[in-house]
């Protein structure tokens, strides 16, 4: 837990000003609270004498409530308005972190869990601030009510000494406790979230196949664990808050009693003996930290979940410039997971293709070409850098990537092909250049930007079905519905428009027909060819127009070469007869 507390603290910390406000608010507020007993007892001595200052006495009653009413509305705003800067700031840490990670991160954990975390869990470990400095300043009558009640008796202070030990020990429990219970049910909700993100991923497999009850029951398998660890919250709240409550009340008639002899004794005045009564509830008001402990020990377990999205290593970038360079690509020795001992070397400007059978490794070679997944053991170099040497901006400009399934990001058509453009990149094809605005330096020339996306949406055959949609290029996302052909078309347009010097395409004109195939199989051979082309495929076409394939088995590279020499192979040709899988 230590990590965790760690989290919490730093957390906590991030309230800002506000933080000041709660302690300030929440420090005036005890001491008005321990003011209030003794100017009432002063009040009831006064008016049991002659009475004279009683009127004092009672606008000093006055003021302290008015003090207290006030440090509790502005405490109410302050600690809002802390949790909310802690939140914003875990989350923004947390979101930056794990978006850092790159792709690794779902292999670890399921998205639901994620989300989660990133959510839910936060916001929890926001509630921090309060629950510590409100819950700490409960200290300060306690500590009063000690002082106090030595000044009026000391004999009655170890009767409340002795009840503070054993509230003390009652609250440590349940600290511990809670934490435990409040970790078990957040993995719960983790894991409904998470089973629900697959289910919503899948909700067309479901509906197809008219499975939704069973899909109920199965996202909401835990459930039944939910509600235990719930119950097991509340009776641990409840047992700690009896036992909690139980030491009150004793102590309350232990100093009456013997508060009670004193005053017969003449030891003590009847405003004393009010007044020590007072301070035995406001000490041992400790007991009523039952809430605060509850709310720190639901962050406690938030915070255990959140420090290991804060734990993992973000994906370390180098400071190196790609120096110039044809987009030469070479692996040794590479070990990733499903790959085993590749040794490529790929010539500059080249077209190759990859192929296998299904989990031969095709994907995962060509996502350690780009360094979206890094291997365990090899290296892989571009234009003789090793890639985790490039700075992430190098590396952004050099490589454009196009999936199978595209996921399109950005408000419009335009900003979802120029997501991640650099605007001094080459427009495909043209050997132009966009420029910046000169004079202020920073902002770029939107219409160069224009440019390169309408020349590599041209170059992926998406320009003419984007400037049928409603705003051409400017149709939001959302209002534009696609088929998966056009998608692939979106997402080959943003690789070509990003990646100057090597182009990943893991299978990404599995959707398009025949023609636009071609289509787009031209440009890749004709105004893409300065660029090194690294292209995923199952389709016997594609592999035969490429300058040399690379045909991985089990993970191994079984043979590169030409298509033509490869054919002579009858297990080559079964690759593409058996459709690879
Ligand atoms: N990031 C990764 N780290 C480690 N192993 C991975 C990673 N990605 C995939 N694998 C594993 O590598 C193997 C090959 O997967 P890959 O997706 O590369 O196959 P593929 O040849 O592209 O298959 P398909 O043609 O069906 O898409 C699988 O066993 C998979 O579990």
């Amino acid at each position: 837990m230590r990590a965790a507390d760690r989290l919490v603290t730093e957390t906590v910390r991030r309230g800002g000003p506000w933080l000041a406000v709660l302690a300030v608010t929440s420090v005036l507020g005890a001491f008005a609270q321990l003011a209030l007993p003794l100017v009432l007892g002063r009040t009831v001595d006064e008016l049991v004498a002659d009475g004279t200052g009683a009127a004092t006495w009672l606008g000093a009653c006055a003021g302290v409530v008015i003090l207290t009413v006030a440090c509790d509305t502005l405490g109410v705003w302050a600690s809002g308005s802390s949790g909310a800067r802690s939140s914003a700031w875990l989350r923004e840490r947390v979101v930056r972190g794990v978006l850092g990670i790159g792709p690794t991160i779902t292999r670890r954990f399921p998205e639901g869990d994620l989300v989660t975390r990133m959510g839910l869990n936060t916001e929890e470990i926001g509630h921090a601030p309060e629950s510590l400095v409100t819950g700490a300043a409960l200290v300060i009558p306690t500590a009063g009510g000690i002082v106090a009640l030595t000044l009026i008796d000391p004999p009655l202070t170890a009767t409340l000494v002795v009840g503070l030990v054993l509230i003390a020990l009652v609250l440590r429990a349940f600290l511990t406790v809670s934490t435990a219970i409040a970790g078990d049910y957040q993995a719960a909700q983790g894991d409904i979230a998470a089973r629900l993100v697959d289910a919503l991923a899948g909700a067309r497999t479901i509906a197809a196949a008219g499975t939704a009850d069973r899909e109920r029951a199965r996202v909401l398998t835990a459930l039944p664990l939910l509600r235990r660890h719930a119950m097991a919250m509340w009776r641990a709240n409840a047992r700690a808050g009896v036992q909690a409550g139980a030491v009150v009340p004793l102590l309350e008639v232990a100093v009456l009693g013997v508060g009670g002899l004193r005053l017969a004794a003449g030891d003590l005045t009847a405003g004393e003996l009010y007044a020590a009564a007072r301070y035995v509830v406001l000490g041992a008001g400790l007991g009523s930290a039952l809430g605060y402990i509850g709310r720190l020990a639901r962050a406690r377990a938030a915070a255990a979940r959140v420090d290991e999205l804060v734990a993992e290593s973000p994906r370390a970038y180098g400071t190196r410039p790609l120096p110039p360079g044809p987009g030469r690509l070479e692996l040794r020795g590479v070990d990733a997971g499903g790959l085993r001992e590749v040794d490529l070397v790929i010539p500059g400007g080249q077209a190759v293709a990859v192929v296998g059978r299904s989990g031969a490794g095709k994907s995962l070679l060509a996502a350690v070409a780009g360094r979206l997944v890094d291997p365990r053991h090899g290296t892989v170099h571009l234009d003789g850098v090793p890639l985790p040497e490039l700075s992430r901006e190098a590396l952004r400009r050099a490589v454009g990537y196009a999936f199978e399934r595209p996921v399109l990001l950005g408000d419009t058509v335009a900003a979802a092909i120029a997501l991640g453009v650099d605007t001094s990149a080459r427009t495909p094809g043209t050997g132009r250049r966009g420029r910046r605005r000169t004079g202020e330096g920073q902002a770029e020339r939107p219409g160069a930007n224009r440019e390169v996306v309408r020349a590599a949406a041209r170059a992926a055959r998406a320009d003419t079905f984007v400037r049928r949609l409603p705003l051409g290029y400017d149709t939001p996302l959302q209002e534009a519905p696609m088929s998966g052909g056009e998608r692939q078309r979106l997402g080959l347009a943003r690789a070509f428009a990003q990646g100057r010097r090597l182009l990943i395409l893991d299978d990404a004109t599995s959707s398009l027909d025949t023609v636009t195939e071609r289509q787009v199989a031209r440009t890749l051979s004709g105004e893409l060819r300065d660029r090194t082309r690294l292209i995923v495929t199952h389709r016997v076409a594609t592999a035969a127009a490429a300058d040399r394939v690379i045909w991985l088995d089990d993970g191994r590279v079984r043979a590169c070469g030409s298509h033509r020499a490869l054919w002579a192979d009858p297990a080559y040709r079964a690759v593409f007869q058996a459709g690879a899988s």
